[in-house]
């Protein structure tokens, strides 16, 4: 967590153009050019998607370098570069390292080594076939636990009471150890999947699976009765045709673990159909319409090549459902239904295209047979959780399997979840009057359960009022403006929230200015948040990915799922509500194992009542990074803080800190004022005032004049 480059501040300056010019400076100091490399996520430094590597996995990587197979030890020098982003060029640059960094598999690692072409022709690697023993060992050094829930008496509140006591043995017992994922060419031979889908996966420079991946990806594809021999509906069941509930890290990998199962169950009820696709067999939800649209993305490019078809929901399309009632006056064109394998989409769109007649419920989609909620706390949250679990209930085939993912999940979800799947279960029972089998219902965690991630620097800054937030902020924008605290290494491109969209736009009118016309001006800061209309919020999100934007404040609208990969860092204007709230936005940067990520967040003394809740997650993250510096959050501080009580947490994650939202503004407009940000710039406002000091100025001189022209006339005596 801690970045020995940061030590220096003036390496920083050096390390990239966009940064010269940001800091106003055309002075370059000396720097030492052999470390100037800064070490970021958008340096692309670190390539190792995993969190938790092995031992024996770094002790092979050695031992393959000594061997003197030539991939080259560093990625291409980026100095300079604005493409943050790593597109194009600066891919195929990283490839090798990739390769290098994540030798999981012995047969990845050799053909890793010997290149890329080498690599797409050597599909022979073997297939993994640890231990028992070694399996177990292999989940722990991953921190990986999987646990099977069935009849798991903890799951409700009544069972968690009685069970409180319940034997270690038993809970040791219900932990399940699949064979796992030790190379995406594993797939090929182990479970049958398309060459063009692991071709696909490997083309991107995926070679080693994350954790999450190692341990979803059998779960999800292989026969649960491998797993879980003892159990008698397991042999019933079909491969990876299981209900799995997913807490993994951000920037884990979760998208690839939900989606190349999809694709690959796609195309085998396609291959038993014998025909092209027909009607839609999966959906994922997800909270914003930039998360839907990236989740489209990487489906697509999975799928490249296959008859898979992946398809963001829009308003004004239509939905091939099961009409009980005669279509609606339809006015549409038939060819404007949507024929796709996998639906994306936001619940409050799909819930309307599936809207009947008013009064008539929701239409219903009986084809579909997986639903994957991608952020699944926020969707089962008060605020998602109508229209969710409207979507889940009107998925009516009796083998529909739903998966559960994100890197928080409370324990109400959990029991929320399971809830649902068996209510259903009961209700098709009740229509089909027969039973339905229970499917296994699986969890997974990576890790620390709702952690920030690890691999980051997490800062708490002190900056006693909103002037002083402020200043905390345009301190961060020029590095080289005089800083005591040369350990902070927050380079551009990085985000910033606050808690309304009001804030955002205020702080956009006041920072918009700050960035010289030498480096892109006003153009290189923006703002995004759900009052734009979707064509400017697209072209946001595209110019921030192509680093033509440096910059973006924001809401939380960006704080979940959202993946840009090079984001040096996350800057909390406004403390996140919840400490849930604090590991996604803060997860927007050291994405895939990436070292170098910072997240600062200024806290002022209004905000002190509401800071234990992200105390604990830094304090937490520290342990996990083992740093007892205490650069993110002291002892102390953690000790003085106050808790909240369960009303007033509640209160702060539904509604925010009050004095900053419209609504506190009004009832205490004196608090209200203390944590305005001015929404004019900074320079505009200097303008106002030098303009305002002219008129005072020529003002005052007529007077004078006047006075002086007064004096005059009573001097003078006229004529005569
Ligand atoms: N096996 C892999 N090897 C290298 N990079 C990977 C691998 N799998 C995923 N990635 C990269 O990791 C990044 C994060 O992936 P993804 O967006 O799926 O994370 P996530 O776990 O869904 O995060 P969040 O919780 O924030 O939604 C992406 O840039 C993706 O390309």
């Amino acid at each position: 967590m801690k970045i020995e480059a940061a030590t220096d501040s003036s390496l920083f300056r050096t390390a990239m153009d966009p940064l010269r010019l940001l800091s106003r400076s055309t002075t370059i100091r000396n720097a030492n050019k052999k470390n100037a490399t800064p070490s970021t996520p958008s340096g692309g430094q670190n390539a190792q998607p995993q969190l938790f590597p092995t031992n024996a996995q770094h002790s092979t990587t050695v031992k393959k370098r000594k061997r003197g197979r030539d991939a080259p030890d560093t990625i291409g020098d980026q100095e300079g570069s604005l493409d943050f982003f790593g597109s194009g060029s600066s891919k195929a640059a990283r490839l090798p390292q990739v390769d290098r960094q994540n030798p999981v598999s012995k047969g990845y690692d050799e053909a890793s080594v010997a290149g890329e072409q080498e690599e797409a022709q050597d599909s022979t690697s073997r297939p993994s076939s640890l231990t028992d023993g070694e399996v177990r060992t292999f989940y722990r050094q991953h921190k990986l636990k999987m646990m099977w829930l069935n009849g798991d008496r903890r799951s409700t509140k009544e069972g968690r009471k009685k069970a409180k006591h319940e034997d270690k043995v038993e809970k040791a017992k219900r932990q399940i150890f699949p064979q796992p994922l030790q190379s995406f060419r594993e797939l090929e031979q182990q479970n049958a999947m398309s060459t063009t889908v692991v071709k696909n996966i490997t083309d991107q420079g995926y070679h080693a699976p994350t954790e999450v991946q190692l341990g979803a990806l059998p779960l999800l594809l292989d026969s649960p009765s491998r797993y879980l021999p003892n159990l008698r509906q397991a042999a019933e069941v079909g491969e990876g045709d299981i209900d799995l509930l997913t807490v993994a890290p951000t920037g884990s990998g979760k998208t690839l673990a939900f989606m190349i199962p999809l694709i690959h169950k796609v195309l085998a009820v396609r291959q038993k159909e014998n025909q092209p696709s027909k009607s839609t067999l999966a959906i994922i939800l997800a909270p914003t319409k930039e998360l839907v649209s990236q989740t489209v993305n990487e489906g697509r490019k999975l799928a490249a090549g296959t008859s898979v078809r992946i398809t963001q929901l829009r308003k004004g399309m239509r939905l091939d459902v099961n009409e009980d009632q005669p279509r609606s006056q339809s006015n549409i064109a038939e060819k404007s239904v949507v024929k796709a394998d996998i639906i994306v989409s936001t619940p409050g769109t799909l819930q309307s295209l599936l809207q009947g007649p008013s009064g008539s419920g929701l239409h219903t989609l009986p084809t579909v047979l997986h639903l994957v909620l991608d952020e699944a706390d926020v969707l089962l949250d008060p605020l998602f959780r109508e229209q969710t679990e409207g979507i889940w209930n009107a998925l009516t085939n009796p083998s529909l399997r739903v998966g559960l993912w994100s890197a928080t999940m409370g324990s109400n979800i959990e029991e929320l979840a399971r809830s649902n799947i068996n209510m259903r279960r009961e209700r098709i029972d009740s229509v089909t009057g027969r039973h339905l089998a229970e499917a296994p219902l699986v969890r997974l965690v990576v890790g620390l359960k709702d952690s920030a991630v690890p691999n980051i620097d997490h800062r708490l800054i002190y900056a006693a009022n909103e002037q002083g937030k402020l200043m905390g902020l345009r301190q961060l924008l020029h590095p080289n403006a005089p800083s005591k605290d040369t350990s902070l290494p927050l380079l551009p491109p990085f985000l910033v929230f606050t808690q309304t969209i009001e804030r955002a736009i205020a702080l956009h009118s006041e920072l918009m200015y700050d960035i010289p016309a030498e480096a892109g001006g006003i153009s290189r800061i923006a703002v995004l948040h759900s009052d734009l209309t979707d064509k400017a919020r697209d072209s946001i999100m595209t110019r921030f990915r192509k680093g033509e934007i440096w910059v973006l404040i924001t809401t939380d609208l960006l704080s979940r799922g959202v993946d840009f990969r090079g984001v040096n860092g996350v800057v909390n204007y406004d403390l996140p509500t919840s400490s849930a709230g604090y590991v996604h936005r803060v997860g927007r940067t050291g994405r895939a194992g990436r070292e170098g990520g910072v997240a600062v967040t200024l806290y002022s003394k209004e905000d002190i009542p509401y800071l234990k809740h992200v105390a604990n997650v830094v304090a937490m993250a520290q342990k996990q990074a083992d740093i007892k510096d205490g650069s993110g959050v002291q002892q102390w501080l953690l000790d003085a803080l106050p808790s909240l009580n369960k009303q007033e947490k509640q209160k702060l994650k539904k509604h925010g800190i009050e004095s900053r939202t419209a609504h506190g503004n009004k009832s205490d407009p004196k608090a209200g004022k203390k944590t305005k940000i001015s929404s004019k710039s900074g320079f505009i406002r200097k303008e106002e005032n030098k303009r305002k000091g002219a008129i005072a100025g020529s003002k005052r001189r007529q007077q004078a004049d006047a006075t002086s022209d007064a004096g005059d006339e009573t001097d003078f005596g006229g004529f005569d």
